[in-house]
């Protein structure tokens, strides 16, 4: 369970969070929508602990990342952005070293990045270097790295940016799985159809704030709107923010 609490950050001029609370459950694929600026990405970066709030609390499973950071941390995978993979590692290079950062043992480690390669198809490239890799080699990496310590809470910052359509299904699949398996997914993305059709709660926020949270029919019923794209321009009042 992710859960944040009245965040407040000041980023030189701009309030980025200005008392942002919102809650996503286990066994959900929550949805964070918002426009351009909204502070998605702030809230994100402060719940990996890599932003400290000027005020309130980031909670990992009732772990407060700022008091409880290395605890918090473990229970927490962050998919990290594909373009920025280490070139010379190969995938189970890769996977493996980031096990052992999260605290399983070289045995451990050795075992769940052979899970974790097998689990998203990906043994024909686990011993090829990452240098050259396709998008969705690059996405499946990464996507990898970030579950390979099996945290309970997953964030993904807009992970379909960039990716073809074989590449961003393999993502929303796996995504999915592991909404069955019980993880707790918050992710960010733009694309109005990719939330309605994946996310069990979508939360909009704007300058910093929560507008609303619910289900995409729950957003649809308070807006008395058909679409969850007519619904989010009603709430924003803009339909800024939003990609086909
Ligand atoms: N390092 C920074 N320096 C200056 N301003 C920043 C910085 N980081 C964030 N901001 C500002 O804080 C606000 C929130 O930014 P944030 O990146 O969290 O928004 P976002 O919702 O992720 O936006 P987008 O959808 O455009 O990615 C914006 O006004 C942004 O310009």
């Amino acid at each position: 369970m992710i859960e944040v609490q009245g965040l407040r950050k000041r980023i030189g001029n701009v309030q980025a969070l200005d008392g942002l609370s919102f809650r996503a459950e286990d066994g959900q694929i929550t949805g964070l929508l918002g426009p351009n600026g909204a502070g998605k990405t702030t809230a994100l970066r402060t719940l990996f602990g890599l932003l400290k709030a000027d005020e309130g609390r980031a909670l990992v499973n009732g772990l407060d990342v700022q008091s409880n950071t290395v605890e918090a941390k473990r229970q927490l995978g962050l998919f990290p952005d594909p373009f920025g993979l280490y070139e010379r590692l190969t995938p189970r290079e890769y996977i493996h070293y980031f096990a052992t950062v999260n605290g399983l043992s070289k045995a451990e480690a050795r075992r769940a990045t052979d899970e974790v390669l097998a689990q998203m198809q990906m043994q024909e490239i686990a011993d090829r270097r990452c240098k050259g890799f396709s998008q969705g080699q690059r996405m499946k990496t990464a996507l990898a790295q970030a579950i390979v310590h099996r945290p309970n809470n997953i964030i993904l910052d807009e992970p379909s940016r960039g990716l073809d359509v074989m590449s961003t299904r393999i993502l929303r699949q796996t995504l999915s799985d592991l909404r069955d398996q019980g993880h707790c997914v918050l992710f960010s993305s733009h694309v109005m159809q990719e939330v309605a059709a994946l996310c069990d709660q979508v939360i909009i926020i704007a300058k910093g704030k929560l507008v609303a949270q619910g289900s995409p029919q729950e957003l649809c019923r308070i807006t008395g709107q058909t679409s969850l794209e007519e619904a989010f321009i009603q709430l924003i009042g803009t339909d800024e923010g939003i990609a086909a």
